[in-house]
């Protein structure tokens, strides 16, 4: 599927210069964890509902197109997204794109189907791993074909479930697939962790969230295990907040220029992951603050190096790592083995790329260190990786003469990214 939500612009995008301190206020597009497992959610749920402000974007869509193709409807035409769940009728194909949350979330949902789902994406998908999943898909009982992409599910119209045991350590989206349909599955499923710590867990509280939302019940009171009772999902509607994980790079706007950016919506309560950023930018020398108006970010008149772990956060690294290439003292980025397996090897890009502008980086098997040193102009590269993008502008924004090659792979979970960033830096 080529993707709509990929604007024609220049290529490499001269990355705008903030020249003076930033002062904004933005409306952000909304989550697409929370869109995407809302959407998988409503297509197996007991009846029709809607996800209000569901975020359009390349992921989103091609879920939407998933569950469609897989029986149940999904009406994007509007701001509000309605699902109408159907038979599970199977005998088609899948494309996951470079989307995680469809190449994993999507197969179980298959394997109640009553045919064969084929499954393929984007080059680079085929070596994201997801083997952990269909092996636990094919104990559970379901006839599964190939450890990786391409693969197919053969479904049968139902699926036994039971008790499975599976090495999370790469993605935390290997859990969340698995307890998503569980309740769907006769005995439900009870998934037990072993391996090196599982990465991302707020992900995973936000999947037990939204299934309790939906009427599941979910035990995961034991550490590294998570039990979903068999039974209905109950249709809900649901209000998707906006993507705290892509405020990053509008909030280091105001941290690389001194300015002031007030992110609207921004919710008191969450289980999105971005929250994180309050305290690492809070931790950089920024002022943070949260209130009626949205979340508040002022930049420093310098920017402080940070010594973090984000094993818990990995999808912020990218904005962090070029936050810290401008930073005035070292910093180091820690517990992020897993990103390497994200829409690029991720520290590998991050080292090669911020080098190239003259960053001192080293690239630690399960981390960055950098070091300050003067950047330069370049070409920086962003693999078909969203947020590499997110990190060359932000470094475009504090250096004059920064290309940021195919800035509009950010399509995949914002449309127009460039054209908003630029009217910021206008
Ligand atoms: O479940 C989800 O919506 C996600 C889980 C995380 O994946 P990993 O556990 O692979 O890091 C995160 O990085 C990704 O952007 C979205
Ligand atoms: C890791 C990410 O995406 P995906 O859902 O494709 O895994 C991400 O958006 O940072």
């Amino acid at each position: 599927m080529t993707d709509p939500a990929r604007a024609a612009v220049e290529d490499p995008w001269p990355a705008p210069r903030a020249h003076r301190p930033v002062e904004a206020t933005v409306t952000l597009p909304g989550s697409k964890s929370l869109t995407n497992r809302a959407l998988v959610l409503a297509a197996v749920a007991d009846g029709p509902s809607v996800v209000r402000r569901a975020l359009r974007s390349r992921d989103t869509s091609l879920m939407a197109a998933a569950l469609t193709s897989l029986g149940a409807h999904v009406d994007t035409t509007g701001e509000d997204w309605r699902v109408t769940p159907g038979a599970l009728a199977g005998d088609t194909s899948v494309d996951c794109g470079l989307a995680g949350t469809v190449m994993r979330f999507v197969p179980p949902v298959a394997g109640l189907s009553t045919g064969t789902v084929s499954f393929d994406g984007d080059p680079h998908m085929r070596k994201r791993p997801v083997g952990q999943v269909l092996g636990a898909l094919r104990a559970l009982g379901i006839d599964v074909a190939g450890d990786a992409l391409p693969f197919a599910v053969r479904g049968t119209g139902s699926v036994p479930g039971g008790t499975v045991v599976v090495d999370a350590s790469a993605s935390s989206q290997f859990i969340s697939a698995l307890l998503l349909a569980g309740a769907r599955y006769e005995r439900g499923v009870d998934v037990r962790h072993e391996g090196a710590p599982v990465p991302s867990l707020p992900h995973i509280d936000m999947t037990v969230a939204m299934l309790r939302e939906h009427g599941v019940g979910v035990d995961d009171t034991g550490p590294d295990r998570w039990s979903v009772a068999p039974g209905p999902v109950r249709a809900v509607n649901h209000l998707i907040e906006p993507d705290l994980s892509n405020a990053a790079p509008f909030l280091a706007l105001a941290a690389v220029s001194g300015g002031t950016v007030t992110v609207r919506d921004w919710p008191r309560h969450t289980t999105q992951a971005g929250d994180a950023l309050r305290d690492i930018l809070a931790a950089m020398g920024c002022d943070v603050s949260l209130d009626d108006a949205g979340l508040t970010v002022a930049g420093p008149d310098e920017l402080h190096g940070v010594d973090l772990d984000l094993h818990d956060v990995g999808e912020l690294a990218p904005a962090v790592a070029a936050l810290c290439a401008l930073a005035t003292t070292p910093s180091h980025l820690r517990g992020i083995a897993h990103i390497r397996g994200h829409e690029t090897d991720r520290l590998a890009a991050l080292a090669t790329e911020l080098g190239r502008l003259g960053a001192d980086v080293t690239e630690h098997p399960d981390g960055l260190e950098l070091r300050p040193a003067p950047l330069h102009g370049g070409v920086f590269r962003t693999y078909a990786d969203h947020r590499m993008a997110h990190a060359g502008v932000v470094v475009g924004a504090a250096v004059d003469g920064v290309l940021v090659e195919d800035v509009a792979t950010t399509g995949k979970t914002f449309p127009d990214f460039a054209g908003f960033w630029a009217g910021l830096l206008a």
